[in-house]
């Protein structure tokens, strides 16, 4: 007896490509799949997502595994709460995507390029903060709804440009329209922005063994355990300007030996809305430590404490 995994996911165009991805690779590890599409409250609403709140997208599909109704949850890592699920693993972390935001601007332009006054749309308060940092008189406005549509503002003529995780861009196959990367120096991503969470319920050891070994990366999930550990001692949630990225480097050891590390940089927000940049490297293997020690040098340098994930 064969058993089919029921994959459940939401069922935006992003979603199902990710979700796609996954049950491919299952498949080729010999499983059988099953795709099961889940409506979110997030999915619903026109809402500004900082009003409609954190896991909007995500606790429904958790909700649907915990009571059996699916066996496997893919998820956008970032938009998922800081706060664990103890119904739930977290049994892989695939490679993650290009993590770097991405400029789609009307007539090919640049953000450098981009006169004052530019109209830019962008409903993350990140995005937003960093953009207004480099001093380019850009005209930040809200906008929410799927890459098509935020694509579409540009193509319409009714927004100069809008940023958009590049992950999203290229797993819809649409990375010509990317007029610029937006490179880490100016524009910190989200914490676990371009990779995926896969879930299962936590006594379902089959399940978990057969996507940890078919889908984790370990360097992927290094990264992304310490850019979260470092949002979560921020006490920020998703809507927060709060920006991090983890790379793995070589280093050399005390003998000269080649050892790989993690290095972290972090962007967080002051009380007055300036933004302060701290960075730091640590061991593979501590990578929630190395999220937590920037955190408390980030609010060393007076970070401001923000609002707990229920906001
Ligand atoms: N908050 C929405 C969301 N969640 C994940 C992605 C893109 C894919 C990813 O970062 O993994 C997006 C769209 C965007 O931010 O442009």
């Amino acid at each position: 007896m064969t058993r089919t995994l029921r994959i459940g996911t939401r069922g935006s165009a992003l979603a199902l490509a990710q979700t796609g991805t996954v049950a491919e690779a299952l498949k080729a590890a010999g499983a059988q799949v099953e795709i099961v599409v889940i409506k979110t409250p997030g999915d619903l609403s026109d809402a500004p997502i900082a009003q409609i709140g954190i896991g909007v997208f995500t606790s429904a599909l958790r909700d649907a595994l915990a009571n059996d109704e699916i066996d496997v949850a893919v998820h956008s890592y970032k938009d998922l709460p800081t706060a664990p699920d103890k119904r739930l693993v977290l049994a892989a972390v695939p490679q993650r995507e290009d993590p770097r935001d991405a400029l789609v601007a009307r007539d090919g332009l640049t953000l450098g390029e981009l006169p004052p006054g530019s109209t830019v749309g962008t409903g993350s308060p990140r995005r937003a903060a960093q953009l207004e940092a480099l001093g380019l008189g850009l005209n930040i406005v809200p906008l929410r709804g799927n890459v098509d549509t935020r694509i579409g503002k540009v193509r319409n003529g009714e927004l100069d440009a809008v940023v958009l995780a590049r992950a999203g861009i290229a797993r819809l196959g649409r990375t010509s329209e990317i007029t610029e990367n937006l490179e880490p120096i100016q524009m910190l991503p989200a914490p676990a922005q371009g990779a995926l969470a896969v879930e299962c319920r936590i006594d379902d050891v089959d399940a978990e063994h057969l996507i940890q070994s078919t889908l984790d990366d370990s360097a992927s999930r290094a990264a992304v355990t310490a850019e979260r550990a470092m949002l979560a001692a921020l006490e920020a949630g998703c809507s927060a300007p709060v920006g991090a990225l983890a790379d793995v480097v070589e280093d050399l050891d005390d003998e000269g030996k080649v050892v790989y590390r993690l290095s972290l940089r972090g962007v967080a927000a002051t009380p007055e809305n300036d933004l302060l940049r701290a960075s730091a490297t640590g061991d593979l293997t501590e990578a929630e430590g190395l999220g937590r020690a920037l955190a408390a040098e980030l609010l060393d340098l007076g970070a401001a404490v923000l609002s707990g994930p229920e906001a």
